[in-house]
């Protein structure tokens, strides 16, 4: 059960959200609630996809697959899913009425994406929306629930697209041969390589200059880092198609990118 929910995913997002909620003045109580809420939902997101998802992977042979390998059976991931899901709406209605519907609102996508999205061009709109409506739910649990500022929207928003295209980038090929088609794969391997980071070193630029205040030694240095590192990945010559270069490179961004994100949590509400 632990492999089909998607268990990285899982963490990641539940810490990274867990950690802005704390940056951005929640009560260690509200965090807690932020924490469950995104947790259940994240639950629910990765088991309802193992789930959709079980014939084409069987049909592809994943024996990654818990539900391919007959680790776990379809009825009891279906019941999670289900039962996750059904948590995590009063846990997010919990931390108010109007963050809770922002955070439903991104499970939804989630879901949407599960169930078809995925296979079409727009499958990285779920993820931006997702994405980008993470720090609405953080603000709006907040004392007058004020809403987000645009930047935090937008580089939500790029940070998810930019994980859709560096989640997918491995198993491009089994998606193809199992006619999943969304945007990474109708791209190909070669240009969805070069184009992961594009989006996440827009994600890091509008983190260093949309908050207020001057972008500063560390804004620079992560701009130019993750520069840098948009570069490399964009040169096929420079690594051969089976490097791991790219794709590391690409979590660097990713992680510079949800580092700066936390790191003006504070940013997200005006203070008098
Ligand atoms: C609220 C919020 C932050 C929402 C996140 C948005 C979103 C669309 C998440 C999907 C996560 C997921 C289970 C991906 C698996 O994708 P896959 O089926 O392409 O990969 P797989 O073959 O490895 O299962």
């Amino acid at each position: 059960m632990v492999r089909a929910c998607h268990p990285e995913p899982v963490v990641a997002v539940t810490a990274l959200i867990t950690a802005l909620a704390a940056a951005s003045g929640r009560s260690p109580g509200g965090c807690l609630l932020v924490a469950c809420a995104v947790f259940t939902g994240q639950l629910s997101v990765g088991w309802s996809n193992d789930r959709v998802d079980a014939r084409r992977d069987r049909a592809a042979g994943r024996q990654d697959k818990p539900l391919v390998s007959g680790a776990v059976g379809a009825g009891t991931v279906a019941a999670a899913a289900v039962g996750a899901l059904a948590l995590c709406v009063p846990l997010s209605v919990a931390n108010g009425v109007s963050a809770g519907a922002a955070h439903l609102a991104g499970v939804a996508a989630a879901w949407g994406y599960n169930l078809g999205v995925k296979r079409t061009v727009l499958s990285w709109l779920p993820y931006a929306v997702g994405f980008g409506l993470l720090p609405a739910f953080v603000t709006l649990g907040l004392p007058g629930r004020p809403w987000p500022p645009g930047w935090s929207v937008a580089a939500g928003a790029l940070l998810g697209v930019g994980a859709h295209v560096t989640n997918v980038l491995p198993d491009i090929d089994a998606d193809l041969a199992a006619g999943v088609r969304g945007l990474p794969q109708r791209l190909g391997r070669r240009r969805s390589r070069a184009l992961a980071p594009v989006p996440l070193f827009a994600a890091c630029a509008v983190l260093v200059f949309g908050p207020p205040g001057p972008a500063g030694v560390a804004g620079w240095a992560a701009l130019a880092v993750t520069g840098a590192l948009a570069v490399v990945t964009a040169v096929p010559a420079g690594a051969g198609s089976s490097s791991r270069l790219p794709f590391l490179a690409t979590l660097v961004t990713a992680a510079t990118a949800v580092a700066l994100l936390v790191l003006h949590g504070g940013s997200l509400v005006r203070r008098p």
